[in-house]
């Protein structure tokens, strides 16, 4: 018992002589320096993250990640100077595109080199006092020079060589008269050449862009979402050119100009899947207008047009497309109706768009594409400025082209 009473009393003693060696060292602890509000946020890298730069915007302040707590309490960060927060570039402003209206006549100019050929060159040919067989001939061979083809040039001489023998004598302003007249008719005034662009109900109006390589398409697109913005529509437009990767920058550009939203997919992506998601985000945006720029295919590479045919019927799973726009390079000729041919045959174009026409003296394949294609010309590309493509009008383009008129 005695020996019990001794433990008890020796444990009693240890117990007191530790708590008296613990308490003294807590109390030695530096106190936790206390947290304000005002503390700058403890920055903290990513591997390979560049270290903020002194006077850069303030960085995105990464949460840390939730550790435990440090044995070693923080070092406190001295607070950082106030640094001006560094000017932000105004974005630049949204341009306004001038009116499609009065286009054509303002870009008359551009068309010089085929008014060589029909201003100039035929009306001097019918102004001579005498015409005969060989200068009937000269007048065929300037007209299919200027790419009218050869059938719709038979027609107009025909119809010229008969009307001036009725006339009889002549002046130059009959003359004029008389070929206006019969350029206008060669290029079906009656055809009708709206753009299909306005939304039903809620569904936006869509248009699609398709052609060879190098035609212009992407530029065009970025021309029209710019006549129908300055026309009071609302446009987003459709990278479906994921092949050039340039393209879809291309795009971007012009639709920054003029606030007009693009969807693009990553380089290589499925063009329909680009192409129905641009059309669903147009529904989603309630856009008026939008515009799907297709990727420069050839028209002998089956693969590629079934591929082109692909993306409307993907398309068309919202809803009809509006417009097939055909884009084609005037200088290219009679050969771009064979390429438009094999176009027509895939995606039933609407309407045709000429590009280049500022290129060229063969201004007469507008007539030779309506005539061959039985398709209207819509637009007309005459020139690389954002503002030179203008509705199609023949009785203003056949003024243009011959040089006179207002
Ligand atoms: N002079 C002139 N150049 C034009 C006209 N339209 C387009 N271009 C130029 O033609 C070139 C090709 O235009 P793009 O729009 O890139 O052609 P694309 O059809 O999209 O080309 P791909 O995507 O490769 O098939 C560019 O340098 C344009 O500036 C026009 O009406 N006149």
């Amino acid at each position: 018992m005695d020996y019990v009473v001794v433990a008890l009393v020796m444990l009693g003693v240890l117990v007191l002589g530790g708590l008296g060696l613990v308490v003294p060292r807590l109390r030695r602890r530096p106190p936790v320096p206390p947290v304000t509000p005002s503390s700058p946020p403890v920055v903290t890298e990513r591997p390979g993250q560049a270290p903020p730069v002194a006077g850069a915007p303030t960085p995105v302040v990464d949460a840390p990640p939730a550790a435990e707590a440090p044995a070693v309490p923080a070092p406190v960060v001295p607070a950082a100077p106030a640094v001006e927060a560094p000017a932000v570039p105004e974005a630049p402003a949204v341009e306004r595109p001038e009116p499609s209206a009065g286009r054509l006549v303002r870009l008359r100019a551009r068309l010089s080199r085929s008014q060589n050929v029909f201003g100039k060159g035929l009306l001097g040919l019918l102004s001579r006092d005498h015409i005969d067989d060989d200068t009937w001939e000269e007048i065929e061979d300037s007209l299919i020079g200027a790419d009218v083809g050869i059938e719709a040039t038979t027609a107009i001489v025909e119809r010229l060589r008969e009307r001036t023998r009725v006339l009889g004598t002549k002046t130059a302003a009959d003359v004029r008269a008389l070929l206006a007249e019969e350029l206008v008719a060669a290029l079906e005034p009656g055809m009708d050449r709206t753009l299909r662009s306005a939304p039903t109900g809620d569904t936006p109006a869509v248009i699609m862009v398709v052609g060879v390589n190098g035609a212009g398409k992407t530029t065009t697109c970025g021309k029209i979402a710019r006549v129908l913005i300055a026309d009071g529509r609302t446009v987003l437009m459709g990278a479906a050119d994921t092949f050039r990767a340039a393209a879809a920058e291309q795009l971007a550009t012009w639709g920054s100009r003029v606030g007009a939203e693009v969807v693009r997919g990553p380089e290589g992506a499925d063009p329909a899947s680009v192409a129905f998601d641009a059309v669903k985000r147009g529904i989603e945006t309630r856009v008026d207008t939008v515009l799907v720029d297709t990727a420069g295919r050839l028209q002998n590479k089956v693969g590629l047009m079934d591929e082109l045919g692909k993306v409307k019927r993907v398309v068309e799973k919202h809803g009809p497309v509006d417009e097939t726009l055909l884009v084609l390079d005037a200088t290219t000729g009679q050969n771009g109706l064979e390429q438009a041919r094999v176009f027509t045959e895939v995606v039933d174009v609407t309407g045709v768009v000429l590009t280049k026409l500022d290129g060229t003296a063969k201004g007469g394949i507008v007539i030779a594409v309506q005539r061959k294609l039985g398709i209207p010309v819509k637009l007309v590309g005459l020139g690389e400025g954002p503002d030179d493509l203008a509705p199609f009008e023949p009785v203003q383009f056949v003024d243009a082209l011959l040089g006179t008129g207002a």
